[in-house]
Order: C-alpha cells, then sequence, then structure tokens
C-alpha cells in the first residue's frame, strides 16, 4: 500500500503505481498543484497524485541478484519487496526469507540441485540465517529447536491455491525422514505418513513432536 506521507523532491526515486505493470520504477521531475511529475523507466512522463507513489531505494538498481532477506531492504513496502522477489526469482533463486518467514517462489520447473542428500546435510545443524534461505532451513530450525526444548514445534505453509504448498510440505518432510526417522507411536515413516495425507487447504499446519 502507498505511504501516505512521502518526502517527495525532484530526483526522487519512486514506485509509481501502474494498470499493466502493477508498480513502475520512476524518478520526480516535478511538482503541479497537488500532483507529482515522474518519468518512468519505461520513458513515460506521468502526472500522479503522491498518494500513488512509494519510496524506492536508489542501491535497488545496483544489487543485482536482490537480497536474501527482505529487512535488508531500504524500504519495506510492497513494490519493494515484489520487486527483489522477481530478481531473486530470474536467478532462480526461488527462497527468500523476512527474518524467520521464509517465502517461495514456484519456479514450475525442477531444481533437483536444490534439494539432493549434498543439500540437507548442508543445512542439517547449520544455524538459521548462515547459508542461503531454503525449506530446509526453515525445517531443521524446527527439529532442533524440538530436540533441544522437547517441544512440539509447529511450520505453517500458506499460499492461495498452486503456491506449492504440497511440494513445500513434502520437501519438509523428505528433510525431516532425513534428520530423524519416524515419528512417535507410529510405524510408517513420516515421509509415508505425509502422504497418505491429502492436503486441501490454503493453510497447512505440519505439527512435529519429540519422541
Ligand atoms: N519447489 C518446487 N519445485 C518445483 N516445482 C514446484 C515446487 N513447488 C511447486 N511446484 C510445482 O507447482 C505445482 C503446484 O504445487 P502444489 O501442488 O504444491 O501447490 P498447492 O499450493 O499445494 O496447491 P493447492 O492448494 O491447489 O493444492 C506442483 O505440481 C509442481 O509442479
Amino acid at each position: 500500500m502507498p505511504e501516505p506521507k512521502m518526502n517527495l523532491r525532484k530526483g526522487s526515486k519512486v514506485w509509481a503505481e501502474d494498470k499493466n505493470l502493477a508498480w513502475v520504477a520512476a524518478e520526480v521531475t516535478d511538482f503541479l498543484a497537488k500532483q507529482v511529475k515522474i518519468l518512468t523507466v519505461t520513458g513515460k512522463q506521468v502526472l500522479i497524485v503522491p498518494e500513488k507513489l512509494c519510496p524506492r531505494d536508489a542501491d535497488e538498481e545496483e544489487e543485482h541478484g536482490g537480497v536474501d532477506d527482505m529487512t535488508k531492504l531500504t524500504y519495506l513496502n510492497e513494490p519493494g519487496v515484489l520487486y527483489n522477489l522477481q530478481r531473486r526469482y530470474a536467478l532462480n533463486d526461488i527462497y527468500t526469507y523476512t527474518g524467520s518467514i521464509l517465502i517461495a517462489v514456484n519456479p514450475f520447473t525442477k531444481l533437483p540441485h536444490l534439494y539432493n542428500v549434498h543439500m540437507m546435510e548442508q543445512y542439517k545443524g547449520a544455524p538459521f540465517g548462515e547459508l542461503s534461505p531454503h525449506v530446509f532451513a526453515v525445517a531443521d530450525a524446527s527439529y532442533r529447536a524440538m530436540m533441544s526444548e522437547g517441544r512440539s514445534q509447529s511450520i505453517l505453509v500458506s499460499g492461495e491455491s498452486g503456491a506449492g504448498k504440497t511440494e513445500t510440505t513434502k520437501l519438509i518432510m523428505q528433510y525431516l525422514t532425513f534428520v530423524g526417522g519416524r515419528a512417535a507411536g507410529d510405524d510408517r515413516t513420516v515421509e509415508q505418513q505425509v502422504l497418505e495425507v491429502r492436503l486441501t487447504h490454503s493453510l497447512y499446519h505440519l505439527p512435529l513432536a519429540p519422541l
């Protein structure tokens, strides 16, 4: 949502609401009555009310690959977040943190190098945030918290239909199977159990109980 109070001057870097692109990068060139004149990166001169603008970090252009944690963005606004995800996605970096929350963008293609045993070994016991954002890091943090605190943990997987919740949940279970094994009082492996679950909601609650 655009920010109501913005300190605008000529040359200010902004994001402007756009019918086709959702947001377009622009620069303030002038002020006319209650409107702001901007020049977009697509080369258009537009008169717009300041309420439809968001501040944009000038450094964002330089940091080509985006940031691995949204909290590193100077402006944590909608266009900044979307632009960061877009740039990471272009490099097949489908995972991004916002603090301890993991955002996954569905790649709609197989990325086997992300999920092999070597990757699981890398994330096993690694402090959260030390390695690139990954669903294994979230699974590992929950597993370690469960083991050290002896308490149940929950992982919420949410997103719209087709966002990748089922795949993500399977990856979490695959990782937990790798580090842990079987759930308490159940002969089936964790992986078998999850494959038997029909996941039909837009929000999954994955309970993780200590043995
Ligand atoms: N991490 C991933 N790597 C590769 N492909 C993926 C990944 N996540 C999702 N996909 C692809 O996207 C498709 C849809 O994902 P998924 O079934 O997990 O969505 P969902 O959120 O569970 O959808 P629904 O709520 O409709 O059940 C998968 O069949 C798969 O092809």
